[in-house]
């Protein structure tokens, strides 16, 4: 703070109590003056120190000339022709700025300095605007999708009141699109928006949503510098545009693993201040068929029935899950298969780390910096590192892979507590076949402090890239009918389906795929890290938000 010069520094009162104020370029400071007397007028202040207070540039959302003329905010009465110079300040200006409240809740707080003279005032106002616009990362001009039908059906309310005063008085423009179907933000995403005009692109709605522009961005990104979505060897190019979330789903995994709370405004003021996180992305494949990305959970068995039961409860709203879970639990199906995968070597840490990826986490900074590196070892070709592929066959009850902590209110620690936004692995958990009393045990787990992974049959991975493979498509019948040169695995799969004799019959899960059913069960998946950028800052560490004041007073 000291270190910083000074760009004005005045006497001015706040509440009718004399306040030396200080801006520089990082802060804007107030602290208590005392008069060792009653203000005379000839304008000389004790030097007693009282409150204290700092706000950091980059979290004051405005600063507006107040008119004096209005009641004062104190008494809600007209204000009395002022006594003494502090109290005669007629002119005013309020900076508006982020307040931290409980659970990383973010508030917009106020503050108003009175001032002595017009000029004076003016010179206050200016100077705060011109360094709130040296802050280039923040957006001016957004494009905003509402899904009017995701989680309890309040998104256009909860935009409408909570979200538009807040980008309103951030001076922060919009074009606001209400969805009308399903993938109606993500095609208009794709082929028709004017990208160029935006500085991002904001979906009030929940993680389904979050998914829609995930894949229009991506796409769209992939499609203008020419890159093949198909190919899986292909390097993805990152996207331009960051994404804000604005929570009105019914999980709001990603918001709430990426900011630590799933609340619409301390969202919209993440997004007003231009917070950054980048985010790894996983490309789903079937061989050279591109399916689908996936930011969040990848959940074969358990959590892809749970999705495929819960579809159609969607009138019930968020409550589905837990009644398709409980009907998922009873039924403990359990699915046969292959997983390979490639694992994360290097500093990626491990599933069972105690240090979880939190704001500035090192762990994902270290990752951009060997992004960098043109040739990181996910650059090499598969054959090249074919002996690095682990193998595991099995009876799953679940498998999940979690690119991130997939933290949200059901499970505040959430799937894979370890987990990191932006270090281009995700947790490959793999859960087998198991007794119903053991199973219910793990998932108790994910609500408690205990370990998760703490039993025999759960296994952890760290991985890059891993594929799935059910048992159907690799039984002994594949192999002879390949040899015997009958046609391409789907008709195989066809042939599987059918074909009772060969003991392939065995059932077959949907993957859920960030909350959208993928009716595939055969899969490749590579993790394509730091693919986009959200309106974010992971989560800031307990002592901060344990602290509502930590940040602001001094
Ligand atoms: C016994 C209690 C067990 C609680 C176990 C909770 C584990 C929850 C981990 C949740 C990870 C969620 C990852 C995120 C997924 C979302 O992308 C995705 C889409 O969200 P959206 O609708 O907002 O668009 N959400 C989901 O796929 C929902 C997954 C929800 C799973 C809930 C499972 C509840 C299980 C209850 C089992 C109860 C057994 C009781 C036996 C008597
Ligand atoms: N206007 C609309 N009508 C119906 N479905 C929509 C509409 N807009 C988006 N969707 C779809 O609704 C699904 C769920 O949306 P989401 O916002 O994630 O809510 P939830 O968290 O309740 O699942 C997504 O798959 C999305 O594609
Ligand atoms: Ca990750």
């Amino acid at each position: 703070m000291e270190k910083q010069p000074r760009l004005l520094c005045s006497v001015l009162s706040v509440q009718r109590r004399p306040y030396e104020v200080i801006l520089n370029c990082a802060i804007l400071a107030w602290k208590e003056t005392q008069t060792t007397k009653k203000h005379t007028g000839r304008g000389i202040y004790g030097a007693v120190k009282a409150g204290s207070y700092y706000v950091p540039m980059c979290e004051i959302i405005s600063v507006q000339e107040k008119d004096d003329e209005s009641p004062s905010e104190n008494s809600g009465k007209w204000q009395k022709v002022p006594q003494s110079p502090v109290d005669s300040c007629q002119h005013a200006f309020t900076v508006s700025y982020v307040e931290r409240t409980r659970q990383h809740c973010w508030r917009c707080s106020e503050v108003t300095f009175h001032c002595p003279e017009l000029a004076l005032c003016l010179l206050w106002v200016q100077t705060i605007r011109e360094q709130l616009a040296l802050l280039t990362n923040r957006p001016k001009h957004l494009l905003v999708y509402i899904n009017p039908f995701g989680g309890k059906q309040r998104g256009k309310q909860i935009y409408d009141h909570k979200v538009t005063p807040i980008f309103s008085q951030a001076s922060i423009s919009t074009d606001v699109i209400v969805t009308e179907h399903p993938n109606h933000a993500r095609d208009h995403l794709k082929t028709e928006a004017d990208l160029m005009k935006y500085d991002g692109v904001v979906c009030v709605g929940g993680d389904g949503m979050f998914s829609e522009i995930v894949h229009g961005l991506v796409s769209r990104t992939q499609r203008d510098e020419g890159v093949d979505e198909n190919s899986m060897k292909d390097t993805l190019v990152s996207c331009r545009l960051r994404i804000g979330i604005i929570p009105a789903g019914s999980t709001d995994c990603i918001c709430y693993a990426t900011v630590g709370s799933n609340d619409p405004v301390t969202s919209a003021l993440h997004i007003v201040v231009g917070d950054s996180q980048s985010m790894d992305v996983c490309s789903v494949h079937d061989s050279d068929t591109f399916l689908r990305y996936s930011v969040s959970l990848l959940g074969y068995g358990f959590y892809g029935d749970v999705l495929t039961d819960s579809e159609r409860k969607r009138w019930m709203g968020p409550a589905r899950y837990d009644i398709s879970g409980v009907k998922t639990f009873l039924s403990h199906r359990y699915y046969e298969g292959t997983v390979s995968f490639l694992p994360a070597e290097g500093n990626s840490g491990t599933p069972r780390d105690k240090f979880q990826c939190r704001s500035g986490c090192n762990i994902c900074r270290g990752s951009s910096s060997d992004k960098l590196v043109s040739k990181d070892e996910n650059n090499l070709p598969d054959a090249e590192r074919q002996d690095d592929w682990t193998v595991i066959r099995g009876k799953f009850l679940a498998i999940n892979a979690a690119s991130m902590s997939c933290a949200c209110p059901r499970s505040p620690k959430g799937l894979s507590p370890a987990a990191h936004l932006a270090d281009g692995t995700t947790d490959l958990i793999l859960v087998r076949k198991c007794s119903r009393l053991d199973f219910l045990r793990h998932l108790l787990r994910h609500t408690n402090k205990d370990d998760q992974f703490d039993h025999s049959f759960v296994e952890v991975y760290r991985v890059r890239q891993f594929h799935f493979t059910p048992r159907y498509q690799d039984c002994d019948s594949e192999v002879d009918l390949r040899e015997s040169g009958v046609g391409s695995k789907r008709f195989l799969s066809q042939i599987c389906r059918e074909h009772k004799a060969c003991g392939c019959i065995q059932a077959q899960s949907n993957w859920n795929c960030d909350g959208e059913i993928l009716p595939h069960s055969a899969i490749q998946v590579r993790v394509h890290c730091q693919l986009i950028s959200l309106f974010a800052r992971g989560i800031e560490e307990q002592s901060v938000f344990e602290d509502p004041y930590a940040l602001c007073a001094i």
